[in-house]
């Protein structure tokens, strides 16, 4: 079995429907060695951490929502949404037809509040510096192993692309191997925001719909062999713009946890977390496919 060669996968946090399929894929990847591996991942509490000492952490829209860069008019009301829209992120009992418009509906009333605070873009690393924001344990193995092995990361994010770039470059991750493609903040000649760049990106349409061009995917289509990362349902479509899939191992973490997600999670996702605040799992994989050291 996998867990002998991977032996991160007898953790008590690794759920699995089929152990027997997982095997499989993962001595594919090691017969494709790094060569023909690629790595698309969500970053929102799946790089970063979900929790840290029974605490939830942020979201990187939470780090401004929770910053001095709002009042506390808008933080009130970028709170409200949250509450409200949240759970209806997570109902199990809604279909992601559903949720859908719910969630064009909450990033775009987030996004006016955020432009009518006219955020300067110069105090975003502040913003994060002073933030519970925190990479998962393990992220500095993931990174360096990935980047030293020229092992190409995609971080396809809902989130706030300058935010979740500026807590890379804080934790020293920002490599030349990762790619992020997410919701970018615009800015005026005098550095305040006034708009987000390009299509709206939600936790449904993280897909091609949303990729400008196949580019990025198209210099990688040796790499055949997707290690996908993601921790909601809508996660699962991030590699639909690879041209070729040889094989394909997608990981949930799941976070946080309603009832009927086991069931569904484990439908989707051929490895699912529950309850693992790190990326040693990951890790493992990536060292028996020889892209760690
Ligand atoms: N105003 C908002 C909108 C969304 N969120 C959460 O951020 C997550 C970002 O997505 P990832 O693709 O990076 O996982 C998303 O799942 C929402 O829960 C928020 O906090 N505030």
């Amino acid at each position: 079995m996998s867990s002998f060669l991977v032996p991160e996968l007898l953790k008590e946090s690794v759920h699995m429907k089929n152990p027997g399929h997982v095997k499989e894929i993962i001595a594919s990847l090691h017969r494709g060695r790094k060569e023909k591996l690629q790595v698309i991942s969500d970053f929102d509490m799946t790089l970063s951490r979900f929790k840290c000492n029974g605490r939830r952490c942020p979201t990187s829209y939470n780090i401004i929502d929770n910053s001095h860069l709002v009042s506390d008019a808008c933080r009130h009301q970028l709170h409200e949404l949250f509450n409200t829209y949240y759970p209806l992120e997570k109902d199990p009992k809604r279909t992601i037809e559903e949720k859908f418009p719910l969630m064009v509906e909450w990033w775009t009333k987030a996004h006016d509040y955020l432009v009518q605070q006219k955020i300067p873009k110069q105090q975003i690393a502040q913003a994060v510096k002073e933030s519970s924001a925190m990479l998962r344990d393990g992220y500095d193995s993931f990174f360096d192993g990935l980047c030293s092995n020229k092992i190409p990361l995609f971080i396809f994010s809902a989130g706030i692309g300058d935010v979740l770039e500026e807590i890379l470059r804080q934790a020293g991750v920002f490599l030349p191997n990762v790619t992020v493609v997410s919701n970018y903040m615009d800015f005026d000649e005098k550095g305040l925001l006034m708009g987000f760049k390009g299509e709206l990106i939600h936790t449904f349409n993280k897909n091609s719909s949303v990729l400008a061009d196949m580019k990025y995917f198209k210099q990688q289509s040796d790499r055949t062999n997707i290690l996908l990362l993601g921790d909601t349902l809508g996660d699962l479509t991030m590699a639909d713009g690879v041209p070729t899939v040889d094989n394909i191992l997608k990981i949930g973490f799941l976070n946080d946890k309603e009832e009927g997600d086991t069931e569904a999670y484990l439908e989707a996702y051929d490895i699912v977390l529950e309850d693992d605040d790190t990326l040693d799992v990951v890790n493992g994989i990536l060292h028996f496919v020889n892209v760690m050291n």
